[in-house]
């Protein structure tokens, strides 16, 4: 038994048209775990966030964010989590503090410099020159630490990742599954959908497959230096036989 699942997803179905894409999805995230989503193209897992996103109302199931429907109450379920796309949106004339003081704003939360702002910007690892420079000369892996900045600054209990690390070099990679860690171990709960299977084995606690529009098989992170095995992760990924 699960507690607090922060996401609780049960037997979800939705269909575009005639074509079912989620078929009975069961999905939950505890609050402290990060959970990574991995799937072909089209399995379904863009659909799984925009159904917590409250952006697709489901054909049947159960979606519930900090026990909140997106599908009926989709303001209140956006107020719990913070939602990092592919590229960040952020305002490129605005420096890294103004944007998250602008956002900040929007969410009606605090955003006093001195304890909210800087606070999270320094919990994240932007350097300190960087946080009064605009951001439209930001990389990827700068304007994410800014996204993640903002979800600590509003202490939302959940963090949904899409392909976070695309884009991003091996070391970018690793510094920004040490970033979420940060968040997971404030207690919020992580949902990443990634084909990043490197990134996945190093930082996920619970690994799910999506296939056929539910989780196939989902597997739990062993101990440190042994978590997930990847040879068996990337053939079970691709159909491939694992050698050896
Ligand atoms: N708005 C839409 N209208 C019709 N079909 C859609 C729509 N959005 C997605 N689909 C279809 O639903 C299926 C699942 O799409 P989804 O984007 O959820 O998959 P995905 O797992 O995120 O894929 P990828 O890894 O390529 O991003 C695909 O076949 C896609 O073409």
């Amino acid at each position: 038994m699960m507690r607090d699942a922060a996401i609780d997803v049960r037997a979800l179905r939705h269909s575009y048209g005639q074509r079912e894409v989620l078929r009975g999805l069961d999905l939950r995230v505890a609050a402290g775990e990060i959970y990574a989503l991995l799937g072909g193209n089209g399995a379904g897992k863009s659909t799984t966030l925009s159904a917590l996103l409250g952006f697709i109302r489901p054909g049947s199931g159960s979606v519930q964010v900090c026990g909140i429907d997106p599908a009926t109450a989709p303001q209140d379920a956006r107020a719990q989590l913070a939602y990092v796309p592919e590229s960040v949106a952020l305002y490129d004339h605005l420096t890294a503090r103004e944007n998250v003081e602008y956002f900040l704003a929007l969410a009606r939360a605090a955003r006093d410099r001195g304890t909210v702002i800087d606070p999270a910007l320094d919990a994240v690892g932007l350097p300190g020159h960087a946080w009064d420079a605009r951001v439209g000369g930001f990389s990827k892996g700068m304007r994410q630490k800014v996204a993640i900045a903002l979800a600590l600054a509003r202490h939302v209990p959940v963090l949904l990742l899409d392909e976070p690390t695309s884009g991003l070099d091996p070391s970018a990679t690793l510094e920004f599954n040490r970033l979420i860690e940060t968040a997971r171990d404030r207690g919020v709960a992580i949902l990443m959908v990634t084909h990043d299977l490197l990134s996945a084995v190093d930082v996920a606690d619970r690994i799910g497959f999506l296939s056929e529009g539910r989780i196939e098989e989902e597997l739990v992170a062993g101990a440190a230096g042994a978590r997930f095995d990847l040879n068996a992760l990337h053939a079970r990924y691709t159909g491939a036989k694992v050698s050896g």
